[in-house]
């Protein structure tokens, strides 16, 4: 049995975020399908550890936006594409939105958690050791991107990209924060 905190869809933007339910064997769903579904597992991960990153902050005083860590981060996977063989500037605008997506989940669990105190988390992690997990999954992610470069251009694209997304939202029982932050993610997958 894994004690997880779920986000439940048709209940709300982030209402359900901080419900604990108990579910059978949450570490067992089925892979989110398709050529991408790796890639968009791991997407999905990182979305998850924005939800950390928004209890690391919340009620810190400590903003939501790094323009410094990005540009570090942003600088690094564009050299990190040039060692794989991908393209650094399709490389650069994927993680851009890996980003843009982790701040659309932490607002909107800073918003909640303002409108809902009851709700935020007590617990607050340390911000240091999930920059270093946030690293781990960039690795993971340009793994990913280099395995999934010739479906990137073939005509299939977005069906592809589609079946991944639709199973991941299922799959992962993403809430609508999270189901609105997964589009922002994967919105440059397909050119
Ligand atoms: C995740 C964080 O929050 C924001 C999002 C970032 C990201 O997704 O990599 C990086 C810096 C911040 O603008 C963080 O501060 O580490």
């Amino acid at each position: 049995m894994v004690s997880a905190t779920l986000m439940v869809s048709g209940t709300g933007e982030g209402m359900a975020a901080s419900r604990r339910v108990v579910t059978p064997g949450a570490d067992q769903r089925p892979p989110v399908t398709g050529p991408f579904g790796g890639l968009t597992d791991v997407v999905i991960q990182r979305l998850r550890v924005g939800d950390q990153v928004a209890a690391a902050k919340f009620g810190t005083g400590k903003p939501i936006d790094d323009p410094a860590r990005e540009a570090q981060e942003l600088a690094q996977v564009r050299q990190d594409a040039v060692t794989v063989g991908i393209d650094p500037d399709a490389t650069v605008r994927f993680f851009q939105d890996q980003i843009a997506a982790s701040k659309v989940v932490q607002r909107g669990l800073f918003a909640l958690w303002t409108a809902h105190p009851d709700l935020a988390p007590v617990v607050r992690p340390d911000l240091t050791a999930i920059r270093t997990e946030l690293d781990a999954l960039t690795t993971e992610l340009l793994r990913q991107l280099v395995r999934v470069r010739d479906v990137q251009r073939g005509p299939l694209c977005r069906v592809r990209l589609a079946e991944a997304k639709v199973t991941g939202e299922i799959f992962e029982r993403l809430d609508r924060l999270h189901r609105r932050a997964l589009s922002v993610a994967l919105a440059s997958v397909c050119p």
